[in-house]
C-alpha cells in the first residue's frame, strides 16, 4: 500500500519518517521546493528540526500527480487549506483511497470538523473512509522517536485499525476508536486552552493556576463534545485529557507558546503583528466562541480567549474575571 503525505511541514514530516521507519512505500508531497530539496539531499527538514537528521531513505516532492499512485492520502496541511487540497486531490484522483486527517480544529467559514469538510469534499467515488490520527503528539518528539500513543479514530473501524497497524512500531503507539464528534472536537478545543496556559504562564502564574486550567478547560470540553453527541469517556483518553496535557505544558506547542507571547505583553498586538507560524487555536477561539453562544453552551475559559484575541480585553483582567464570575458547584 502505497501513502502520499501531503504537507512538508513538522508534522507531515514526523509522520511520514514513521511509515519509513516501518519499511511502508510513502512519500511526501509539499509546495515548498526548499523543503522538499532538505529532505531528499541533506535528509534533514530544517526550517522545522534544526540538526535532526532524518531516516535516509525518506523522499518528498513538489509534483501532485503523485496521489495517482496513492492507497492511502494523509493530509498534514493546517485546517485553512484542507478543503482546497481535497478538491485539489479529488480531481486527480483514480481509485478510492483512505484519508488519514490529522488537522486539529474546524473549517473557518463553515465551521465543520475535518473529517466532514473530507466527506463534502472528496467525492464518495474517491473516498473509502476518513480516518483521524490524533492524540497528544508533538512532532518535534516524534521525529526523534520518543514514546508516544495516539489514537486512530474512524466511523470504519476496519480503516481505523489498518491505520494502527500501518504506523505502530516501538516509539508509536496507536488505539482505534470511533467516536468521530468526541475526538474531533477534544483536540481542536484544547487549543484554545494551551493557548490559556501560556497565557497564564506568561502573567506569572504558576503549577495550582495551570492544575486548575487544565482540569476546568477539561470539563468545557467535556460540556461542549457531549452536547454534539461525543461520549464522555473519549475525554478521559489521548484525544481528551492526554492531548490538552501535552498542549498545556509543553515547550513544542505553538498554541502555548502564543498564549505565553500575548500573556507576558499582557497584550495580542504584537503577537498578530509578528506570528508565522501555525497556532490553529487562534481560529478555533472564535469558532468555539460563535457555536457556544448559539447553543447557550457554558465556555468561560474560551471566552476570554476569545475576549483577548478578538475584542481587545487585557488578559490581566481575564483572568481575574474567571477567578471572581458566579461561583459554582463542581462542574
Ligand atoms: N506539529 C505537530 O506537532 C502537530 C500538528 N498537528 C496538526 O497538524 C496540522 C498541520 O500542522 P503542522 O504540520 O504542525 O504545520 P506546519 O506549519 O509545520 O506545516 C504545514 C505545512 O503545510 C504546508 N501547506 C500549507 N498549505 C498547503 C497547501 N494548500 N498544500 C500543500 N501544503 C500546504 C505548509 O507550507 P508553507 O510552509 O509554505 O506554509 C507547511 O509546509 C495542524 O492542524 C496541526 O494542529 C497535530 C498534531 C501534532
Ligand atoms: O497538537 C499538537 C500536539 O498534540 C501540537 O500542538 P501545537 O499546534 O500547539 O504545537
Amino acid at each position: 500500500m502505497k501513502t502520499v503525505i501531503i504537507g512538508s511541514g513538522s508534522w507531515g514530516t514526523a509522520l511520514a519518517q514513521v511509515l519509513q521507519d516501518n519499511h511502508h512505500d510513502v512519500i511526501i508531497y509539499g509546495i515548498e521546493e526548499s523543503q522538499v530539496r532538505d529532505i531528499n539531499e541533506n535528509h534533514q527538514n530544517s526550517v522545522f528540526f534544526e540538526g535532526v537528521q532524518l531516516n535516509p531513505e525518506l523522499k518528498a516532492t513538489t509534483d501532485i500527480e503523485v496521489v495517482k499512485e496513492a492507497d492511502i492520502v494523509l493530509l498534514a496541511v493546517p485546517t485553512f487549506a484542507i478543503e482546497s487540497i481535497c478538491q485539489k486531490i479529488d480531481f486527480l484522483l483514480t481509485k478510492k483511497v483512505i484519508v488519514i486527517n490529522v488537522a486539529k480544529g474546524f473549517h473557518p467559514e463553515t465551521n465543520e470538523r475535518m473529517s466532514e469538510v473530507i466527506r463534502r469534499s472528496i467525492s464518495s467515488k474517491h473516498l473509502s473512509s476518513v480516518v483521524s490520527l490524533i492524540g497528544p503528539s508533538h512532532a518535534e518528539e516524534v521525529v526523534i522517536r520518543l514514546l508516544t500513543s495516539i489514537d486512530s479514530v474512524s466511523q470504519n473501524l476496519e480503516d481505523a485499525k489498518t491505520v494502527q497497524e500501518l504506523f505502530s512500531n516501538h516509539y508509536l503507539r496507536i488505539y482505534t476508536g470511533n467516536d468521530e464528534i468526541g475526538s474531533e472536537l477534544g483536540v481542536a478545543i484544547k487549543n484554545v486552552m494551551a493557548i490559556a496556559s501560556g497565557i497564564i504562564a506568561g502573567l506569572g502564574y504558576q503549577d495550582n493556576t495551570r492544575a486548575a486550567l487544565i482540569t476546568r478547560g477539561l470539563q468545557e470540553m467535556i460540556r461542549f463534545g457531549t452536547y454534539f453527541g461525543g461520549k464522555y469517556q473519549t475525554y478521559i483518553g489521548l484525544t481528551g485529557v492526554g492531548d490538552l496535557i501535552v498542549t498545556c505544558t509543553s515547550v513544542h506547542s505553538r498554541n502555548f507558546e502564543a498564549g505565553y507571547k500575548i500573556g507576558k505583553e499582557n497584550d495580542v498586538t504584537d503577537f498578530f503583528r509578528t506570528n508565522k507560524k501555525t497556532v490553529e487555536g487562534v481560529r478555533t477561539a472564535k469558532i468555539v466562541h460563535k457555536i457556544a453562544k448559539e447553543n447557550n453552551i457554558e465556555m468561560p475559559i474560551c471566552e476570554e480567549v476569545y475576549q483577548i484575541l478578538y475584542e481587545g480585553k487585557e488578559p490581566k483582567t481575564c483572568a481575574n474575571d474567571l477567578m471572581l464570575r458566579e461561583l459554582k458547584q463542581e462542574f
